[in-house]
């Protein structure tokens, strides 16, 4: 297969803003595909759902919480070599709903300063910088 017909993982990200201005993380289990990382919560997009589905399905499953608005921030593509990604990735403006880890996954508000003292894979330095840019 030519190099030109790679297929990326279309991955929904969501940048979940809280009213204080901070952003919710969430700490990847260590069995998964970059395991024990911080990540912006999210998932895969599956074939006949469109972003906000996507987000609205994976923030339910994962955290509990009913997106209400979103707006769109960066579209990162990365190659991990034996994986390949696109990180749709949208801010989170409102959602209703108490946060929770409902895989058991380790949940931190963290402030934009704050970004740099958390580990991220690798895909991620473009969405940081990003956040750093825009809320920084
Ligand atoms: N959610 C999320 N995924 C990320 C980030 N950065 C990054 O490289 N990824 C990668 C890791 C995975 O290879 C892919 C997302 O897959 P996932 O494991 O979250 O997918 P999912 O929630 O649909 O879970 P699954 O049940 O299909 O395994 O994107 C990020 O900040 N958030
Ligand atoms: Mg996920």
């Amino acid at each position: 297969m030519g190099e030109s017909v790679v297929k990326h993982i279309h991955v929904a990200v969501g940048v979940i803003l809280g009213p204080d201005g901070r952003i919710l993380l969430a700490k990847r289990p260590d069995h998964l595909h970059m395991g024990g990382r911080w990540e912006f919560p999210g998932g895969k997009v599956e074939d006949d759902e469109s972003i906000q589905q996507a987000m609205t399905r994976e923030l339910k499953e994962e955290l509990d919480i009913q997106v209400e608005a979103m707006k769109p921030l960066i579209e990162v593509r990365h190659d991990y070599g034996d994986k390949q990604v696109f990180l749709d990735t949208w801010f989170v403006t409102r959602f209703s709903g108490k946060e929770r880890g409902v895989e058991g996954q380790e949940l931190a508000w963290v402030s934009v300063s704050e970004l740099s003292d958390f580990r991220f894979p690798d895909a991620n330095q473009p969405i940081v910088e990003a956040l750093l840019e825009r809320l920084g």
